[in-house]
């Protein structure tokens, strides 16, 4: 049986309804949520993730501002601009795109942002207390992966989850935030071995290697639900994910697609973070 597609782009689409609706709200109590992102270099990929952020902004009423430094940008520059943020009152959310230029310390950068404008959930604060199970701004492709499988009807709880990745951004986290979900999980790296036979035990598999079409039907249990992470751009230009969608989809029950997964999911919660903070901020 062919699996059914779950469309993160729509279900990104009706989240935004929902927040421009409570936007609209806020905006009538003089509250009107801001987004900063900072972005350094000319990587045509965060270019385009860039662009996507904007957008999303748009559609939901936040007010978004865009920062572009070029590669030569010091750490010390970048720094500043932080600061900056951190005390500027209209800014509720500060998104610093990553990667960074080798010569900036990507960590300097995240702890230099305040907690309460950490959208992306990356500062040691916001990792602590999600590990901790307090409430925090969760980081978003994570928590847009849960939302996801959320959505199929599949109860979590008692499943076996395997990751593959363990990335600060994607792949700790999503197994923290399932293993909080109650599934039992199993973590993947690069340096697995017998990567399949972990994979095959799947009920529920996430993918965030980066690597095109590292996965195929042979690494799928009949009936998993199936969450492809990655973006990739091949030679001939197009966008794919990690897993082999077209035969994938021949034994799992659900499917996330590349492009229009989990992508517009990750911004979706971007937008909803910054909501939340600005009604935090509000309130002080
Ligand atoms: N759709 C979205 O919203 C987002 C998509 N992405 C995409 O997701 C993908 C992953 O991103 P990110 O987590 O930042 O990537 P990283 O490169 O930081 O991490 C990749 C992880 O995959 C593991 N890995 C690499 N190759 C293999 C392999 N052959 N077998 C098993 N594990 C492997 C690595 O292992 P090791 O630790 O041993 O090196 C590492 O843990 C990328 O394509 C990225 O573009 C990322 C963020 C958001
Ligand atoms: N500080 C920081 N926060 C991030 O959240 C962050 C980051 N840095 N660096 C890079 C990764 C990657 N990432 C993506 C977000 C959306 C899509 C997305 O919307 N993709 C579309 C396609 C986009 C296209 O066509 O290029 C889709 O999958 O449908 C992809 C990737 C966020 N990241
Ligand atoms: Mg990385």
């Amino acid at each position: 049986m062919a699996a059914t597609i779950l469309q993160g782009k729509e279900v990104a689409q009706s989240i935004r309804t929902e927040l421009a609706t409570e936007v609209a709200d806020l905006k009538k109590q003089g509250i009107i949520p801001g987004l900063t992102v900072v972005l350094v270099g000319d990587d045509p990929a965060s270019h385009s993730y860039v662009r996507g952020k904007s957008k999303g902004c748009e559609e939901v009423g936040i007010r978004s501002e865009l920062i572009l430094k070029d590669a030569s940008t010091t750490e010390e520059e970048l720094l500043s601009i932080i600061q900056g943020l951190n005390e500027n009152p209209n800014v509720n959310g500060i998104l610093v795109q990553l990667p960074l230029p080798a010569h900036i310390s990507e960590s300097a950068v995240i702890e230099a942002i305040h907690p309460e404008k950490d959208v992306d959930g990356f500062h040691p604060i916001s990792v602590g207390n999600m590990v901790l199970g307090n409430e925090t701004m969760l980081p978003c492709t994570p928590h847009g992966i849960i939302e996801l499988i959320k959505r199929t009807g599949t109860e979590i709880a008692g499943k076996h989850a395997v990751v593959i990745g363990r990335s600060n951004i994607v792949g700790k986290p999503v197994s923290l935030l399932l293993q909080q979900e109650n599934a039992t999980v199993t973590m993947c790296h690069s340096r697995t071995q017998n990567l399949e036979e972990h994979t095959r035990r799947a009920d529920i598999l996430v993918v965030a290697t980066g690597k095109a079409h590292m996965i195929g039907k042979e690494h799928v249990k009949p009936g998993a639900v199936v969450i492809d992470v990655g973006v990739n751009r091949i030679e001939t230009g197009k966008l794919v994910g990690d897993v082999k969608f077209d035969e994938v989809q021949e034994v799992a029950s659900f499917l996330t697609p590349v492009p229009g997964g989990v992508g517009p999911m990750t911004i979706t919660m971007l937008l909803k973070n910054t909501v939340s903070a600005a009604k935090k901020q509000a309130k002080r």
